[in-house]
């Protein structure tokens, strides 16, 4: 993994204009090649959801299950840390109450007590054909209010098609969609189910979804980080 400092300001700024960030390279090829590779293992997963049964899309993915993989326990980690601090500025100013302790432990505990205790992190898989609805990943009481998807695949040579679509609502308003490049290794960091904007009277809440839109050929492989556990 990119052992960069990662930039909470540039982020947020980027949150603020586009609502989404992307972080380039935060996964090395040879990692993002494991990761994938591992979609068939035993043991490290807890379960496995066929989308179509449930009206989610078509495709697949497998939920990790504890102790997490080092690769992703350590991103997960890593990651949560500038984007508390843009969470608690977010409900702020939202004006929602749930803020969020300096560490991911600490979060953890938080939601362990409060009976999300399973592992959230998962591990997609996309052939020609799938495609994943439009969505919010909310999994209990306790909501973490960013997440992060990695793609693992090389678009335009695993895959064509599949492109990672974004789509915010805005009060009275129609609903605005937004393509989010992305090459392999590279992540992206996008609201879960609300971002606060700055309108002439005020700030507002925008309601966002997000989704996958049809993989053309080819395998495509995600690594999705959410940070709140399930219940
Ligand atoms: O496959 C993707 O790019 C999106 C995955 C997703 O829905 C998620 O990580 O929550
Ligand atoms: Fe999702």
């Amino acid at each position: 993994m990119n052992s960069g400092r990662i930039s909470g300001t540039e982020i947020a700024h980027s949150l603020d204009q586009n609502g989404y960030a992307v972080l380039k390279g935060v996964i090395s090829q040879s990692d993002c090649r494991a990761l994938a590779g591992e979609y068939n293992a035993q043991d490290i997963y807890r379960s496995r959801v066929v989308m179509s049964r449930h009206g989610f899309g078509q495709g697949e993915y497998k939920y990790y299950d504890y102790p997490l993989p080092d690769l992703i326990a350590s991103l997960r980690a890593r990651l949560y840390e500038p984007l508390a601090e843009i969470g608690n500025k977010w409900n702020a100013l939202m004006n929602m109450d749930q803020r969020f302790p300096p560490t991911h432990q600490q979060y953890l505990d938080l939601c362990h007590a409060a009976g999300q205790t399973k592992a959230t992190p998962l591990l997609l898989k996309y052939g020609a054909g799938d495609y994943n609805c439009l969505h919010q990943d909310v999994y209990g009481e306790l909501l973490f209010p960013l997440q992060v998807a990695c793609l693992l695949s090389k678009p335009g040579q695993d895959f064509t098609g599949g492109e990672f679509v974004l789509t915010e609502q805005r009060p009275r308003m129609q609903s605005r969609a937004v393509v989010v490049p992305l090459d392999q290794g590279d992540a992206v960091v996008f609201p879960v189910r609300n971002r606060p904007k700055q309108g002439t009277r005020g700030t507002y809440r925008v309601n966002m979804r997000h989704g996958v839109s049809e993989v053309r050929s080819g395998h495509r492989h995600t690594l999705g980080i959410i940070f709140h556990d399930a219940q």
